[in-house]
């Protein structure tokens, strides 16, 4: 379980955390959202006492990480997977991870099958692609076998079948009931990966929901087309229906879901030729709950 509250960060005059507060639950993917400098990163290195809180709270299974009597079997992070020396090999850094954390080498092996670098363990880390070295920092955090995940970015700059991985593999620690938090700028990418969403923006909470209820809350209505157009809108009309004329020759249909006008139309005789509930994106409700917290506005046309 991860719990922020009312967690502030400032950095001099920068305030990259502001009275952020969300609670990371056992058993789900939760996708950590926002644009370049919302704070995610930051939240994060509090959460694993990497930076102190300016005020306010990051726990880790109900304390800071600092009172964590064992950290690595209790939080797992992935935050720059370039941190590692070229001149180390795989094998030999997770090794030396693991010894200082009181954790056998046994350990080492089965976190390397795990990411898929057995065959490399031997090689020196700098010849590592980026995707190798991503694989490896999550072999480090997976170490321990610690109940709360955090990866920051873990997709960035990975080839599609690296991505696939991550994906896959951030569902099953969820999926053995594991607390995960993913940052993410893509909300593509969330939207394949995460149970919920925390959406921050210059450092402040802006949503805290389930995709499903997101994609809910953007909804658009329902379009409808009727070779009866006009006695149509009068039926939904009197059903209770928002109705609009769309060009084209459809309607747009609000409050009624397609239920209500399927059985509307039916009542009063009315053929539909098309009923499709239209949902915005999530990308596009992403865009919408962000417009104006980006750190770089883009300059009107
Ligand atoms: N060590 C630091 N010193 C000064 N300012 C910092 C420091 N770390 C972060 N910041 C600032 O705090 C804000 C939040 O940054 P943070 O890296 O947490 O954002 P982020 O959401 O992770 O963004 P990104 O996706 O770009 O990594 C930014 O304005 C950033 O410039």
């Amino acid at each position: 379980m991860i719990e922020v509250r009312e967690l502030t960060k400032r950095y001099g005059g920068t305030l990259a955390v502001d009275r952020l507060s969300f609670v990371v639950k056992p058993g789900t993917v939760t996708g950590f959202l926002g644009p370049n400098g919302a704070g995610k990163s930051t939240t994060m290195r509090v959460l694993l006492g990497l930076d102190g809180a300016t005020s306010g709270e990051a726990l880790v299974n109900g304390g800071r990480y600092a009172a964590l009597r064992r950290p690595m079997r209790e939080v797992g992070a992935l935050l720059d997977a370039g941190a590692v020396h070229g001149g180390r090999r795989a094998f030999d850094h997770l090794g030396w991870l693991a010894r200082s954390n009181g954790i056998g080498t046994r350990r080492v092996a089965e976190v390397l099958e795990q990411v898929g670098l057995a065959g490399v363990a031997r090689k020196r880390v700098g010849g590592f692609s980026l995707g190798m070295r991503q694989r490896l920092g999550i072999a480090a955090a997976l170490l321990g076998d610690p109940g709360v995940l955090m990866f920051d970015e873990p997709v960035n700059g990975l080839d599609p079948d690296g991505v696939r991985w991550i994906r896959e593999l951030v569902r099953s620690l969820a999926a053995e009931g594991r607390t995960v938090l993913v940052s993410s700028h893509l909300m593509g990418e969330m939207q394949l990966t995460a149970d919920r969403l925390v959406v921050i923006g210059r450092g402040r909470l802006i949503a805290d929901t389930s995709v499903r209820e997101l994609a809910d809350r953007f909804r658009r209505g329902v379009l409808v087309r009727s070779p009866r157009p006009a006695d149509l809108t009068a039926v939904l009309a009197a059903a209770g229906g928002g109705v609009e004329a769309v060009p084209g020759g459809a309607l747009t249909v609000t409050g009624l879901d397609v239920a209500a006008i399927g059985d509307a139309a039916a009542a009063h005789g009315i053929p539909l030729h098309e009923v499709t509930p239209h949902s915005a994106s999530l990308e596009e409700a992403y865009m919408e709950l962000t417009a104006g917290s980006t750190e770089f506005e883009t300059a009107p046309k």
